[in-house]
């Protein structure tokens, strides 16, 4: 990204967003520099990853507009939607063997990420805990409907963890999200040199302090700013009320896997006669745990649409 990469219609150059914190955001421009910037009036709401054309007001930078988004990944809950990222490659969601880790949430947050179809892999640490054995088989569902766990010791085994994450994270954009406790800072602290410092040029461009902190961060993890991973606070509640209750079933992969065998094509699965996916159940080629989580999701969908 350049600004000379910038059509010639356009006047303005390009830069990337890499922290917001409420109204204010900071860019990174062409050349590395980060500043405060400020859209244009309301519909100004941009995301760390926006790519967005700018131009010099004083000391600042004003934002003109942005690109169009690659992927988006979505959080919504009953109050607000809230938008994690936008323009990522490859999203981490990082659970951990102790304490354990809410299935659901888990869950939740693969479904967002079918929905923005952004690649995903799940993480799993502290195996070097005695809780290992018990968490790698709660796990076995979503190995087998297809995703990848990366297992890994972020504290213990700090070099294995590099091994696994070092090849995986090269020349893309990389979000990792997960519940508190879990290790997401010690991986990111393991993984991004000078990350203190890179926190330190966003609170600066910020100048409201050295403790303020943007509630999801951009790190280089190279010198020569091809590969970036984005941390955002761990959290409690992975909301998905921007999903309709007809894709959930789609979304949910081991679901998916049975959709064209029911038949009726607006199966809710739940009591209709010659349904693919109860059969699967039936036959334990879905988990009770998949069940369950699938009946929540359906009646918060339900209730979230009853509402508006
Ligand atoms: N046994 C073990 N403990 C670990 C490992 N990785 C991290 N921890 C510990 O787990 C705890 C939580 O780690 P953090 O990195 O603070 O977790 P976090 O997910 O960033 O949590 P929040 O800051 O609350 O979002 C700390 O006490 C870490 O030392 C690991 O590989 N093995
Ligand atoms: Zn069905």
């Amino acid at each position: 990204m350049s600004a000379r990469g910038a059509p010639a219609s356009s006047p303005h150059a390009l830069a990337r967003v890499v922290g917001v914190h409420g109204r204010h955001s900071v860019i990174e421009t062409a050349d590395g520099t980060r500043m405060l910037a400020h859209g244009r009036g309301k519909k100004s709401e941009v995301i760390v990853g926006d790519h967005v054309r700018w131009q010099v007001s004083g000391d600042e930078g004003v934002i003109e507009s942005f690109e169009p988004r690659t992927s988006l990944l979505k959080r919504q809950d009953e109050w607000r939607s809230k938008n994690f990222a936008a323009n990522i490659d490859l999203l981490l969601i990082m659970v951990a063997t102790d304490p354990p880790y809410s299935e659901s949430q888990l869950a939740r947050a693969l479904i967002a990420a079918e929905d923005g179809r952004i690649a995903v892999k799940i993480v799993l640490n502290k195996i070097d805990l005695p809780e290992a054995a018990a968490a790698r088989e709660r796990l076995a569902p979503y190995r087998r409907m297809g995703y990848d766990v990366l297992e890994v010791a972020v504290k213990t085994d700090p070099a294995g963890t590099r091994a696994v994450f070092d090849p995986l994270l090269e020349g893309k954009t990389t979000l990792v999200l997960g519940p508190s406790g879990m290790g997401k800072s010690t991986l990111v602290n393991l993984l991004v040199p000078h990350a203190d410092a890179q926190v330190g040029e966003i609170s600066k461009a910020l100048k409201s302090g050295k403790h303020t902190t943007t509630t999801t961060t951009w790190y280089w993890l190279d010198d020569d700013r091809r590969s970036a991973l984005i941390d955002s606070p761990g959290f409690q509640e992975f909301g998905i009320h921007h999903i309709k209750s007809a894709e959930l079933g789609s979304l949910m992969l081991d679901y998916g896997m049975y959709l064209g065998d029911c038949k009726f094509a607006n199966c809710t699965h739940r009591h209709e006669p010659s349904c693919g996916v109860r059969a699967a159940i039936a036959r334990g080629d879905i988990s009770p745990s998949r069940e369950r989580i699938y009946e929540e999701l359906m009646g918060e969908l339900e209730r979230a649409a009853s509402r508006h």
